[in-house]
């Protein structure tokens, strides 16, 4: 049985195959008067509602919808989440708000290190039941697929863990849930002397097979960043992750230009995230590399750092996507609409950039574009009623999430 869903005002980005850059980037479709014909979850057709509905038989739809001209886009893919935490750490940012540094927390055993001991302390159980809870709050703000990475366990029974709970976030939530393998989030305090150690003999040759041979992660991610891992750790990491057959992100330059943007075109990594302080230099080469930037305005905002400079990197070609980045240390946000609005307000993206960056080029960034990302035949039918005219209500009305319905696979779950 079908459904159809009818007078929209639908906003969606076109998939020709490939991540929208440069001024491809702005370019989004607007059906005024649009229906929507859905079967068994995936849109089958979408345009004027004769076309949609030429041909089917009135006792083929269960279920019909009419919007009343309300404004509609594809769900949010966010492309960037360290969603699976056990803990808050919210003395940690007073600390920082008042002057301590996010790396030199790091160094001196807090921030990642404190989520890995609370990740320890927590059994499985509880530690699905506290990220559900967060997953189910980006859900109702318009969050309809999310990539979700482990590194908060370090050793190989910890990350499993992660992985375990992450793989249970995509069978029982709504969502559709990409997960990334980062058990090189940061170096254990036991192998401080020695981190070439901590790659080599426990990454590459532990945790890499078993987590491959699990089949529970489909990228494999490392925070190339000052006293984190090295520009040649990270190499060696993502070059033995490919050769098991993993795809690729990179956390790059986001404190220091390290030269991770350079090794993300290198090894032509799906993408590369935060990117604040990254060179032109690299970011045009991951342009050439077709390497998604993935920026994280959200973390920038909480960081008190200078935004990445959005405008400069689409004008790069480089394609640009946009996540919240939400973890417990550097960034509690799981508000798509807030990224959005930072996107537009604090990286001068147009609002049809923004658009593309949270929804089509971010499926592209954990290569589920195939199924979500854009409102096409196909593809998922995930969707969301907005309040307001157009998605400019997303950077507009501050403060709101401006999303008053979610749908995902044709059917409403917030
Ligand atoms: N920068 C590294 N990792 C995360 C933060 C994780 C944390 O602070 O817990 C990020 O992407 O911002
Ligand atoms: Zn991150």
């Amino acid at each position: 049985m079908k459904k159809l869903y009818r007078n929209m005002r639908l906003f969606t980005a076109v998939d020709n195959g490939r991540a929208l850059a440069g001024a491809e980037q702005g370019k989004i479709s607007e059906l005024k008067n649009a229906s929507m014909l859905v079967s068994n979850g995936v849109v089958e057709r979408v345009g004027a509602e004769d076309e949609v509905t030429k041909g089917i038989c009135g006792r083929d739809i269960s279920f019909e919808k009419d919007f009343g001209g309300a404004c509609v886009i594809p769900g949010f893919v966010d492309p960037h989440t360290h969603i699976c935490f056990a803990k808050r750490r919210e003395d940690e940012f007073g600390m920082r708000l008042a002057g301590l540094p996010y790396l030199e927390i790091l160094a001196r055993g807090g921030g990642i290190l404190s989520s890995v001991n609370a990740v320890k302390e927590t059994d499985e159980e509880e530690l699905f039941r506290r990220s559900e809870r967060t997953v189910l709050a980006a859900l109702s703000k318009g969050t309809t697929t999310i990539e979700i990475k482990s590194g908060y366990g370090l050793d190989t029974e910890a990350e499993l863990k992660m992985l375990r709970v992450i793989e249970r976030i995509s069978k029982e939530t709504p969502l559709t849930v990409a997960p990334t393998f980062m058990g090189a989030h940061a170096v254990p305090p036991e192998y401080k002397s020695d981190p070439d150690k901590f790659v080599d003999e426990i990454l590459i040759k532990e945790m890499l097979p078993k987590v491959k041979a699990q089949g529970i992660a489909r990228f494999c991610d490392v925070f190339c960043e000052e006293g984190v891992f090295s520009v040649e750790q990270s190499r060696r990491l993502l070059k033995a992750a490919a050769a098991m057959g993993f795809k690729l992100k990179i956390h790059a330059d986001e404190v220091n230009d390290l030269g991770g943007a350079g090794l993300a075109a290198e090894l032509h990594t799906t993408s590369a995230e935060h990117l604040l302080a990254a060179s032109e230099e690299h970011l045009k080469a991951m342009g050439e590399a077709g390497t998604i930037a993935v920026l994280l305005p959200a973390t920038a905002y909480s960081l008190k750092k200078p935004y990445a400079n959005g405008r400069n990197i689409v004008d790069w070609n480089v394609p640009v996507a946009i996540a919240t980045d939400c973890n417990p240390g550097s960034c509690f946000c799981e508000s798509m609409p807030f990224v959005f609005g930072l996107a537009v307000m604090k990286m001068n993206m147009t609002v049809d950039e923004a658009l593309t960056a949270s929804t089509l080029n971010a499926a592209y960034a954990i290569g589920l574009a195939d199924k979500v990302g854009s409102l096409q035949p196909g593809k998922q039918a995930d969707f969301l009623v907005l309040d307001g005219e157009t998605p400019v209500a997303l950077a507009y009305h501050a403060g709101s999430t401006s999303v008053m319905e979610v749908y995902k696979l044709g059917e409403k779950v917030a």
